[in-house]
């Protein structure tokens, strides 16, 4: 993965402008203006069946941590929501600011959440590969979740997460995370909001089709204080701690954001 450029508030030095697509007319994020949403009578609820055992394991790609699936088969897959296919769950990951103030990528009303969850599923009914899925506009579905931080409320499932992340601190790091079931970060509020619109990193291909959950999952400062902690850098550079790994919010040119509640 070549380098590539979050334009955010706390100008990291590596990181020059937001690096943008030429051409982009369905880029990601954006900011979910509530009153603006249409809801979609249409819209089904969306169908989440993860196998937990298809969990393989956690690493630091250098700009977030990945919490990685075994896809070879349809063990763990999304369906319904605004989709037309089943998609296979391949992986998780985070993005997150150095302070609560911002952090997540979408904003709702303009507001910036700490924290944004990405799950991210590919279209294996229509593509033989991933790589492919990647860059077909129908191939990828990534449900959003923001994290909100309150204090006093420990989200359990996260903290089998935020456990394992010291030993995955520094960039390249791997460790072995064979049980775990992502639907436990998953608000239980079936309402949600769906728009078409891309990676929000390189290739940033317009190939996904967003579900962006309503209610946040409430975690504790403590948590998010883990992600904070972990690196940019490889062991032995200069440290630089992962924070505002977030790309800046992109026009909603000529989209329309759904709703599946009124
Ligand atoms: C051939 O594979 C090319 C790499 C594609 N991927 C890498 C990302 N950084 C990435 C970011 C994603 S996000 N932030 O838009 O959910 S999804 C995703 S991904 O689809 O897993
Ligand atoms: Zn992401």
């Amino acid at each position: 993965l070549g380098q590539y450029w979050y334009g955010s508030f706390g100008m990291h030095p590596l990181w020059q402008s937001p690096l943008t697509i030429p051409g982009g007319t369905r880029q990601s994020p954006i900011n979910i203006q509530w009153r603006d949403s249409v809801y979609d009578p249409v819209l089904k609820p969306l169908k989440i069946s993860y196998d937990p055992t298809t969990c393989l394991h956690i690493w630091n790609n250098g700009y977030s941590f990945l919490v990685e699936f075994d896809d070879s088969t349809d063990r763990s897959v999304i369906i319904g929501g605004p989709l037309e296919n089943q998609y296979r769950l391949k992986q998780f990951h985070f993005h997150w600011g150095a302070i609560n103030e911002w952090g997540s990528e979408h904003t709702v009303d303009s507001k910036f959440y700490p924290a944004e969850l990405h799950l991210v599923h590919w279209n294996a009914v229509v593509y033989p590969t991933f790589e492919e899925a990647v860059m077909e506009g129908n191939g990828l579905a990534v449900i959003g979740v923001f994290l909100k931080v309150i204090s006093l409320s420990h989200h359990e499932g996260l903290q089998t997460l935020v456990d394992a992340l010291p030993a995955v601190k520094h960039k390249d790091a791997v460790i072995e995370f064979d049980v775990f079931d992502p639907s436990c970060l998953i608000p239980s509020c079936p309402d949600y909001w769906t728009y078409a619109g891309s990676l929000t990193t390189p290739p940033l291909t317009e190939s996904v089709t967003w579900i962006i959950k309503k209610k946040p999952i409430e975690v504790d400062e403590n948590q998010l204080e883990a992600f904070r902690m972990l690196l940019f850098t490889s062991d032995g550079e200069e440290e630089k701690r992962m924070v505002d790994n977030f790309r800046p919010l992109q026009p909603l040119m000529n989209r329309t954001v759904r709703s599946s509640f009124q």
